[in-house]
């Protein structure tokens, strides 16, 4: 696999001599798995971003290409040829199917990017476990779910790991791998090059609830949504506070829209059942409205603020 020095240079792309993955499966063309397919084709990679209709698939194709026209732009500054041909190779690596257990016969890794509930993933794994190639991986990039009992459904516990990426995909540069205790060094080793392959940068973790960084900035943005519901201070006021007084990009209102009420929800109710003496886990009144609503933030609109397209 062949990588210009720039991209390896600028953090896209590194270590590729040990990686052995060459075909992904992207499960999921929402906001993080149409993120993963493009870092996996950018760097390299041929890709199949698998969602259930064609429709979803095209708005995931036309926000990659936006997203690698902002990458592009980065990467080629004033050297417009160079940028459109790092487009254009980015995304004819990426193909997209509804047919997922046809993509899947043929694939070295596949990640799974599906809404966070996990009889769904069960469903999928289930389905797919005795169709991929015995050297296939499987990996999901659950928020919040025990990776454990995700790969449960599947005889191959041994060729399954967490590879959790953080939104937006193609600007963050943390992947958490976390390891099961099936995870096999072979499985570890692969997915820990392949990581670093797309340009992220891996660290390992156990698999606990909300493993490192989930497990940190839920709780943050759960009190922050508690605090305006008080009445203690108001959204903007708080988002200006963190943004200005603790050196966040975002303020924690800001970023909850921006990974969307539906997921941050299912994170925090999961762990309120599994953990339901843990006040820091309590659903929240306003979060719980805004799903109910269909409002669940910059994805459809709307959250605790209004976004324009
Ligand atoms: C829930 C989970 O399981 C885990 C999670 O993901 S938790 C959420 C983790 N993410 C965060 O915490 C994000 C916090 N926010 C940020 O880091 C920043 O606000 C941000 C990177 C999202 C945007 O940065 P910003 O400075 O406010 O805006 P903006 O100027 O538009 O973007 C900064 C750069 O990123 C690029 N960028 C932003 N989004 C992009 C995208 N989707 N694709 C490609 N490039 C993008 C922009 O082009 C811009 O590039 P230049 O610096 O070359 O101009
Ligand atoms: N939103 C975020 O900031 C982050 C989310 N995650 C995790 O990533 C996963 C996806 O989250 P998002 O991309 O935000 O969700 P999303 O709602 O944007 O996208 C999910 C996609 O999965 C598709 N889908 C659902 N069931 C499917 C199936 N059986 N087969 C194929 N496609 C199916 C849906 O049509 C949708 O396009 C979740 O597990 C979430 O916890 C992880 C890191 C950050």
């Amino acid at each position: 696999m062949a990588f210009s020095s720039k991209l390896i240079s600028r953090g896209f792309a590194t270590s590729t001599y040990l990686n052995s993955i060459k075909h992904v499966t992207v499960v999921g063309g929402g906001l993080m798995g149409s993120g993963i397919a493009q870092v996996a084709a950018q760097s390299g990679h041929n890709v199949t971003l698998v969602d259930l209709n064609e429709q979803v698939l095209q708005k995931s194709k036309g926000s990659i290409e936006k997203s690698l026209q902002r990458v592009a732009k980065k990467l080629y500054k004033d050297q417009e040829a160079e940028a459109k041909k790092f487009i254009t190779e980015s995304v004819s690596r990426i193909s997209v199917s509804s047919d997922l257990k046809d993509v899947v016969k043929k694939t070295d890794l596949v990640v799974e990017a599906i809404v966070e509930k996990m009889e769904v993933k069960h469903k999928l794994f289930s389905e797919i476990d005795p169709v991929a190639p015995e050297s296939t991986i499987f990996a999901s990039n659950t928020s919040s779910l025990s990776i454990t009992e995700i790969a449960s459904v599947t005889k191959r516990k041994d060729r399954f790991a967490g590879l959790h990426f953080f939104n937006p995909v193609p600007v963050m540069k943390l992947v958490e791998v976390i390891r099961i205790p099936d995870t096999s060094d072979a499985t570890y080793n692969q997915v820990m090059e392949w990581s670093k392959a797309i340009g992220k940068t891996p660290i390992t973790c156990k698999d606990t609830p909300g493993f490192v960084v989930n497990r940190l900035l839920v709780p943050l943005l759960c009190e922050a949504v508690r605090m305006m519901e008080r009445g203690d201070a108001t959204a903007k006021d708080i988002d200006i506070a963190m943004k200005l007084g603790a050196g966040y990009p975002m303020g924690p209102l800001e970023l909850a829209d921006y990974v969307g009420h539906d997921t941050t929800l299912s994170i925090v109710e999961g762990w309120h059942k599994k953990f339901p003496d843990n006040p820091l886990f309590e659903p929240m009144k306003s979060m719980k409205e805004l799903v109910q609503q269909g409002k669940l933030g910059v994805k459809s609109g709307e959250g605790y603020y209004k976004y324009t397209k």
